[in-house]
């Protein structure tokens, strides 16, 4: 392989690829802090380790890194280097870094995550728009990691610094937390964002999404991620937002979430599945520097 590492981006969601047939070793939590550090490294929101034959001892069917059987394993960072069991624009990114390297020659294939399977359909090649099928969304608190009875987390009230806060909690193995407001801003992702976050009734930490609603098909959001902070956008989290405002009342079926960084069209079938489509596209290939590189691996240069 000609390069140690690829980047892209998804609506400015910015993840590094990094090849397992190029890599020293598994990424860590300091080596993955390292190199999406966005002044001491390369700079990201996350980090992909993939195509993988073999996601850990609960791993199911095998992978298939040739594409043989279309199924491919992909371990997701965090910018902090906490692990991610599934990111929307995460999978789209690794969507296309398969398509770009070989790896995926059909339309039609499949990216496993500690979250499970998610589908993966191009649309169309050239503009990388690809849709995901990511399954149901769940709204018990037991899969949302937060504290309590097992319920569902519709329209509660969180207590946040004297404040009462309405919010709607989702999961697609990512746990998400939607707060629907008249109008959301960075500013009220930045104040708020860390302090649902980091809530004591999330111990697992939770990404937040603040939801505008514009029209029936139409939300805006703006994301505070766990593990990442601020990001432009969200493929979970816009899935979240859309899914809330669904069950809120509303929204349809189909709605598309703007983000600053762009906007990602999310439906809601009948039987509850959620998939999202938008485009992804590669940033630039690179090669670590000789000093950095012995950092990573522990080596001398
Ligand atoms: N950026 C990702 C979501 C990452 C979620 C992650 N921050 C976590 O759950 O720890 C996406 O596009 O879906």
């Amino acid at each position: 392989m000609d390069q140690d590492f690829t980047k892209y981006e998804a609506l400015g969601n910015d993840y590094l690829v990094i090849d397992p047939s190029a890599a020293w070793a598994s990424p860590t939590a300091d080596t993955v802090r390292m190199v999406t550090d966005r002044r001491r490294g390369v700079g990201a929101d996350g980090l992909l380790f993939g195509p993988l034959a073999d996601l850990g001892p609960d791993d199911g069917p095998p992978l298939t890194p040739d594409g043989g059987g279309g199924v491919f394993g992909l371990r997701i960072f965090n910018s902090d280097g906490t692990p991610c069991a599934r990111s929307g624009n995460g999978i789209r990114v690794f969507a296309r870094y398969l398509m770009d390297h070989g790896y995926a020659g059909a339309d039609d294939f499949t990216i496993r995550t500690d979250a499970g399977p998610t589908a993966v359909r191009v649309l169309d090649r050239a503009s990388g728009l690809i849709r995901l099928a990511l399954g149901p969304m769940s709204s018990s608190s037991r899969d949302v990691g937060a504290t309590g009875h097992d319920r569902p987390m519709l329209r509660e009230t969180l207590r946040v610094d004297g404040e009462n806060i309405e919010i709607t909690c989702l999961s697609d193995g990512n746990p998400h937390c939607v707060v629907v407001r008249e109008n959301v801003t960075p500013e009220l992702a930045h104040a708020l964002g860390p302090r649902i976050a980091g809530h004591p009734a999330f111990p697992g930490r939770v990404n937040v999404e603040f939801v505008q609603v514009r029209d029936h098909a139409t939300v805006r959001a703006e994301i505070w991620e766990r593990g990442a902070g601020y990001t432009l956008a969200s493929g979970s989290g816009a899935c979240a937002a859309a899914r809330a405002a669904q069950l809120l009342g509303l929204t349809g079926e189909k709605v598309t979430v703007e983000m600053p960084g762009g906007s990602l069209e999310v439906e809601t079938a009948r039987s509850g599945e959620v998939s999202v489509t938008g485009t992804a596209a590669q940033v630039a290939t690179g090669r670590w520097a000789p000093d950095f590189r012995a950092r990573l691996t522990g080596r001398r240069p």
